[in-house]
This record gives structure tokens, C-alpha cells and sequence, in this order.
């Protein structure tokens, strides 16, 4: 026999109070009945009417928006954005709260995860409790800094460019996005029409001219002839394999960071934010201070951004091994480093390609993996390699918290910890975290 299907409960409101913020980029309220709501377009200490979005009766959660603000808190704003509202625009998550507000509930959204996944305070870990703005960065409230160099442009049923609505496929129509940095919004893709696409992506690159898009056709559609309001490159994602090809243009993108020019192709990985990939080699260079002669690891290397600092400054004693799995940010990384001999990178997932090579030492490790973090394997096979300093980039608080405490089953422990807002009005964070091995009899 079937199961009855439980009463979906989207729609329904409650007046409720708003709790601390959780990750994700909402808050937790309960109801009456003590059924737990994420909001979102609330903020702690709020009283709020919360409209439900998403689940069941019995369900462990509901989403929901506040959809009226009974009681403000004083870190609220107007959302200066005219898309970011319940229902609308899924891009950002905090445009209604004060800049410094921001920040502050990333910096709780973190020692959250650190502290539950980690059983560390933030003192443990060595880290002040701030998240630092990019450079630049710091405005009053009500401006909004445009940071997005990447911008994925989705594309509605009469072919109008919008963006994503929250954990949704519908589009929100957009004229203008806020965060978009100048050279995105300088190519006008919002006006254009777009009838075939599936999504656009749109780069401008820092520290060139370069600007690319990249298109996604709906199955069986035709190209359009791309005419924006700047000169681009254009490439193709391929509806069965996925690859993409170059339609007309450099098929890469040059970016530059740390005094040095990257190739990036195919739409491959590089920092969205134009101060982002500085501030993170400083960061790692700062945590690890690289010594003449050392060998280091960069994983997940992408493009080879960390891979070039370390190899600048271990000089011509020293080697450096990258690992990465995609085959057209490999070839970027090669090329990228030609200049350097002590660089070797090599394609493949760290986790079957680490143990191959055979390392069984090192001084130093960057891993900047994705979202998912390292795991378990890799970092204990990270913790065995003897490595004096390991920097550990993480764009996921979480998976970074779960990843400290296997490194601390094997052996390290975090030193210092930084937090930066590279993703300001969502509730994305960038953290650097430099773990060293723990003292013996400590
Ligand atoms: C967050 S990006 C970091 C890239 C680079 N460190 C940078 O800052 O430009 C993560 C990179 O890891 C790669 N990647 C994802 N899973 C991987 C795996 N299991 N092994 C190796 N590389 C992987 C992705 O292709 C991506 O280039």
C-alpha cells in the first residue's frame, strides 16, 4: 500500500521570531508548534511573517521568505537591488542587511561550522572572528560594490537574459545587475535578444581587455550572431558532450594576478571577484612563508594561480607538483608556468593522482579544492607526506570544518585562520587556513 502524500504546507504563514543565521544564507525560526523554518530575507532578533516555499507537513525543515517584517532588526536595509525580493532573484541573499552585517553573520556562519564540525572556538583555530572585505570593497550602506566578473546569464522562454530565482529553473527578467562588475555590464547582455539559448555566460577579465561569451544553446538551436556592445570572444558549450568550442575569437580569457598573466580557457575555474586571486596568494604566501629550495604541492590548481607564487618564491632549487583534474585547465597551467622548469602539473583527480607519484614527503601543501572539500582519503594522505606548513583555501566553511578535523586525526592543526568577503551580498566566504603539524607531547 501506498503511502498518503503529506499536505504540502507551501504558502502557508506564520508569524514567527527569527533565530540565528544558519549556512545557506537564511536564518532559523521555529513555529508554534516548534517546526523548524530556514527563512530567508530575514535577520536574527526579526519578528517576521515567514511564507512557506517548500515542504511538508511532518517534514524535518520548511524554506520559507519573510514576505513582512513585523519587527526590523537595526543591521536592515532596504535591499538596494530592485530584483532581490521573496520569489525573485536567487543571486544575492543579504542585500537587506548593512555591509558590516554581512560580514558579521558570515563570521558567525563560520565559527558555527567550526565549532560543530571541529570542536574548535575561533581562538583555537587563531582566527580574530572577522571576515575582511576585498580591497575597495568597503561602502556605506545602500551601495553595492560590482565585484561579479562571471556572471551565468540564464535565458527565459522569449529569449530574455535574467538570472536564476531562488533554488528554482524560472528565470527573473533582469535589466541591470548590481553586483556585475563594469566590464560584464558594459557588454549589454540584458538587452539583447536570445531566443535558442539555454544560458550565457559573460567574463571580463582583470588586468586585460579580455571579454568572453561563452553559449549554451537549447537543444537543436542555432547560434545567434553575438553582437554586444563590446568586442568578445565567443565560445560553444556542446548540448551532448558538454565540451566547449571555440566560435569565434581567443578561445581563453588572460587574467592577472600576483605580478603574472594567466590563461584561462574554456570557461575554466578562476577567482570571480578581480581582488580575489590577489588576496588569496597573499594570504596563503603570508601563512606558508615559502623557503628557497622547498618542494611544495598545489592541489586543485586550476590554471596554476598558487602553482606560479609558490614557484616564484621557492626559487630555482626548489619544485612544485600541481594536480588538476580538468584537461583544459592543465593545459593552461602548463602553459602558464612554461617559464618555470622546477613546475610540474599533472591531470587527474589528487585522489588517484597523489598516490601514484610516489611523494612520500613534502614542506609545503596549498589544496583549494571545490565545494565538496578534500575527504577523508586525500587528507590523510595529505597528513602522511610530513609537510612543515599546509594552507587549505576554502570557498565551503563546512567542508573546510570537516576537512580540519580529519587533518587533526592525522596529526595537524590549524594555526591561523582567515576570512575574507569575496562574494559580497550572498552569503558565499572565502577562508585561508594554515595548519601546521601538532607539537609532540602538545
Ligand atoms: C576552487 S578551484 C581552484 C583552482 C585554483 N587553485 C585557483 O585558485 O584558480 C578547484 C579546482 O579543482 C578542480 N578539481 C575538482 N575536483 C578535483 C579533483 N578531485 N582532483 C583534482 N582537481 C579537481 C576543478 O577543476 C577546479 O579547477
Amino acid at each position: 500500500m501506498q503511502a498518503e502524500p503529506k499536505k504540502s504546507l507551501v504558502g502557508e504563514e506564520y508569524k514567527v521570531e527569527i533565530g540565528p543565521v544558519a549556512h545557506g544564507g537564511h536564518c532559523i525560526a521555529r513555529t508554534s508548534e516548534g517546526q523548524v523554518l530556514f527563512v530567508r530575507h530575514a535577520l536574527p532578533g526579526e519578528r517576521v511573517v515567514a511564507r512557506v516555499t517548500e515542504g511538508e507537513e511532518g517534514a524535518r525543515f520548511l524554506r520559507a521568505d519573510a514576505v513582512r517584517v513585523l519587527e526590523a532588526s537595526k543591521d536592515r536595509i532596504d535591499a538596494p537591488c530592485p530584483y532581490a525580493a521573496p520569489g525573485r532573484c536567487g543571486g544575492c541573499d543579504w542585500q537587506h542587511a548593512k555591509p558590516g552585517a554581512q560580514r558579521r553573520l558570515k563570521g558567525e556562519v563560520i565559527a558555527e561550522q567550526l565549532r560543530r564540525l571541529a570542536g574548535l572556538t575561533p581562538e583555537e583555530a587563531g582566527w580574530d572572528g572577522t571576515v575582511v572585505p576585498a580591497e575597495g570593497d568597503k561602502l556605506p550602506a545602500g551601495e553595492v560594490p560590482a565585484w561579479r566578473t562571471r556572471v551565468q546569464y540564464a535565458v527565459d522562454a522569449s529569449g530574455r537574459a535574467g538570472l536564476r530565482r531562488h533554488r528554482s529553473h524560472e528565470v527573473e527578467p533582469i535589466d541591470h545587475c548590481m553586483i556585475a562588475a563594469q566590464g560584464v555590464s558594459e557588454l549589454g547582455v540584458e538587452k539583447r535578444d536570445w531566443t535558442g539559448m539555454d544560458s550565457v555566460e559573460a567574463i571580463a577579465a582583470t588586468g586585460s581587455q579580455d571579454r568572453q561569451v561563452i553559449l549554451t544553446p537549447k537543444p537543436g538551436a542555432r547560434l545567434p550572431l553575438v553582437e554586444l556592445d563590446r568586442p568578445v570572444s565567443v565560445l560553444r558549450v556542446d548540448e551532448k558532450s558538454g565540451g566547449v568550442h571555440r566560435v569565434h575569437g581567443r578561445p581563453f580569457v588572460r587574467e592577472r594576478a600576483d605580478g603574472r598573466t594567466y590563461r584561462v580557457g574554456g570557461g575554466g575555474f578562476w577567482q570571480v571577484h578581480p581582488k580575489a586571486a590577489d588576496t588569496l596568494v597573499t594570504a596563503v604566501m603570508q601563512g606558508l612563508l615559502p623557503r628557497k629550495g622547498e618542494m611544495a604541492l598545489d592541489l586543485y590548481c586550476g590554471v596554476g594561480l598558487f602553482a606560479g607564487a609558490l614557484a616564484d618564491r621557492i626559487g630555482e632549487k626548489g619544485a612544485v607538483l600541481g594536480i588538476e583534474s580538468g584537461k583544459r585547465a592543465v593545459e593552461d597551467a602548463r602553459h602558464n608556468l612554461a617559464d618555470f622548469p622546477r613546475v610540474r602539473i599533472e591531470q587527474g583527480k589528487v585522489e588517484s593522482v597523489l598516490p601514484r607519484t610516489g611523494i612520500t614527503e613534502v614542506d609545503l601543501i596549498v589544496l583549494d579544492p571545490p565545494r565538496t572539500g578534500a575527504g577523508r582519503g586525500t587528507v590523510a594522505h595529505l597528513s602522511s607526506l610530513g609537510a612543515r606548513r599546509i594552507a587549505y583555501v576554502a570557498c565551503d566553511p563546512a567542508a573546510l570544518a570537516r576537512d580540519v578535523a580529519y587533518f587533526r586525526e592525522g596529526g595537524y592543526q590549524v594555526r591561523m585562520l582567515r576570512a575574507f568577503d569575496l562574494f559580497p551580498m550572498t552569503h558565499h566566504v572565502e577562508c585561508v587556513a594554515i595548519l601546521e603539524p601538532v607539537a609532540k607531547g602538545a
